[in-house]
């Protein structure tokens, strides 16, 4: 485990301002979180017990405009986590060009081990403590890991009554019946899809002879899996916290779907339609096994540092798409450009949620509501769009994928913050 995700982050970004002109003043600011948040959360429990969990909030950088970023429930959240988050997220945005900075939040808990009352006390907990530091204006909630629309309706409702007044616009990936975009459920994975069926290509691969691995099969990993199921790909493995499954010959995704929504397990599959065994040719194997599979394309789609100086070597695949944030350490991404992979980074291809949480957002405020066919046509041009500028400045430059969306990401906010001045009036 990396020391602070955040300096590893802050790598990242040194490497790319070697390619960029930008004044001092940004560079020096994009370094340090504005604002960060830790609140305490008390919560009533089911057996009449009060139990204290910790909260945060993080708003990197809000200088192109509100900041965005999801909620995220795990027992590893802390505040070097939240801040890193927060900071992908402002370069996130400025790549796909939204007029938002970037944030993020999270509380620290096994989310399985609570109630869904317990959920909702905690949830509406969690906004009553940083209602002050939220709003539709100046910053944006949505979804991240073990949070779904569900929480993000009960968190909308406790901000509307804390408000005296319905606010829609300030949570995203709401439920479709109060305010939620159509697509937003899919978005990250389905954004995912769109950049990789632009980039493979490229390098003449077909789906039929593209053998492809995914860790993690929640909103995001199951959706670009099914995607890449359907458009012909050999998924042969994909897994979820508790390990994976294997097979050879490609795994049948749409029977994985419905037994993990029946049984919440993978590993109690299989293949095949509906047959509920493991048979012939398939396997179970741990999250580890799958990353160094010998696949074409791998898809960390579950949480970061999951490719590190230990890993990395022992990597096979040729192209890696990043849908989880933060999945490859710095050290891992050198291991990986010594070997010749093509690492397509997650501020570009796990863009596709906040890209939707920001449509929904506009039609909260104006109050119009778009087709399921506009929202997925301004994600695929925008996904698009916005990759082959990405993949033009790697070429251009000669430089990693990753640097080239930094750069991408870097000239706008330069822009952005050059714009509005120095704002160093308070020095005396
Ligand atoms: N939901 C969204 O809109 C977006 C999500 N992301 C990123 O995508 C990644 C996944 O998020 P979601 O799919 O939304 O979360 P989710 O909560 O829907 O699913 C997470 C999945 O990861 C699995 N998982 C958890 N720990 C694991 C481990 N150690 N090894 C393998 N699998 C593990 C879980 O079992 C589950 O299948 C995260 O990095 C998140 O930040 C990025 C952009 C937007
Ligand atoms: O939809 C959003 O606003 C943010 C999604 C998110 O947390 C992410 O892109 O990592």
């Amino acid at each position: 485990m990396t020391a602070s995700l955040l300096s590893d982050a802050n790598r990242r970004l040194a490497r790319a301002l070697k390619h960029v002109q930008i004044s001092e003043d940004a560079s020096e600011r994009l370094q340090f979180p504005k604002a960060s948040l830790k609140v305490s959360i008390p919560v009533r429990m089911d057996d009449g017990s009060l139990r204290v969990f910790e909260g945060y909030r993080v708003r990197y950088d809000d200088t192109r405009g509100p900041t965005k970023g999801g909620i995220r429930f795990h027992p590893n959240v802390s505040m070097d986590e939240v801040q890193s988050l927060a900071f992908w997220m402002t370069f996130k945005c400025a790549a796909v060009n939204l007029p938002f900075g970037g944030a993020k939040g999270g509380i620290t808990l096994n989310p399985k081990e609570l109630s869904k009352f317990e959920l909702e006390r905690l949830s509406r907990g969690y906004v009553d403590a940083i209602a002050d530091f939220i709003g539709p204006d100046i910053d944006i909630p949505a979804p991240d890991v073990y949070t779904n629309p569900m929480i993000m309706g009960w968190m909308m409702d406790q901000y509307s009554i804390i408000r005296r007044q319905l606010c829609p616009a300030v949570i995203t990936g709401k439920p479709l019946g109060m305010g939620g975009s159509q697509g937003r459920d899919r978005a990250t994975g389905t954004g995912a899809f769109y950049v990789l069926q632009a980039m493979l290509p490229k390098f003449d691969r077909v789906p039929a002879e593209t053998t492809v691995a995914v860790q993690g099969f929640g909103n995001a990993g199951s959706v670009i899996a099914r995607l890449l199921f359907d458009a012909g790909y050999k998924v042969v493995a994909v897994s979820d916290s508790r390990g994976g499954v294997y097979c050879d010959r490609g795994l049948d995704i749409p029977s994985l779907q419905q037994f993990k929504a029946s049984t919440r397990s993978l590993k109690a599959v299989y293949c095949e339609g509906t047959v509920c065994n493991l048979v012939d040719g398939h396997d179970t194997l741990t999250n580890e096994e799958l990353l160094t599979l010998d696949v074409d394309v791998l898809i960390p789609a579950a949480l970061e540092n999951q490719i590190t100086a230990d890993n990395a070597a022992q990597i096979q695949a040729q192209y890696i798409f990043e849908v989880a944030n933060g999945p490859i350490t710095s050290e891992g991404d050198r291991i990986l450009e010594d070997k010749g992979v093509y690492v397509f980074p997650d501020i570009l291809v796990n863009a596709g949620g906040v890209i939707v949480s920001y449509y929904e957002w506009v039609q909260n405020r104006s109050g119009l509501y778009w087709t399921e066919a506009e929202v997925s046509d301004r994600l695929k041009t925008k996904m698009i769009e916005e990759g082959e500028k990405i993949w033009r400045i790697a070429q251009n430059l000669a430089i990693p994928l990753r640097t080239a969306a930094y750069v991408h990401a870097l000239e706008r906010l330069e822009e952005a913050h050059s714009a509005r001045g120095t704002r160093d009036y308070y020095i005396s």
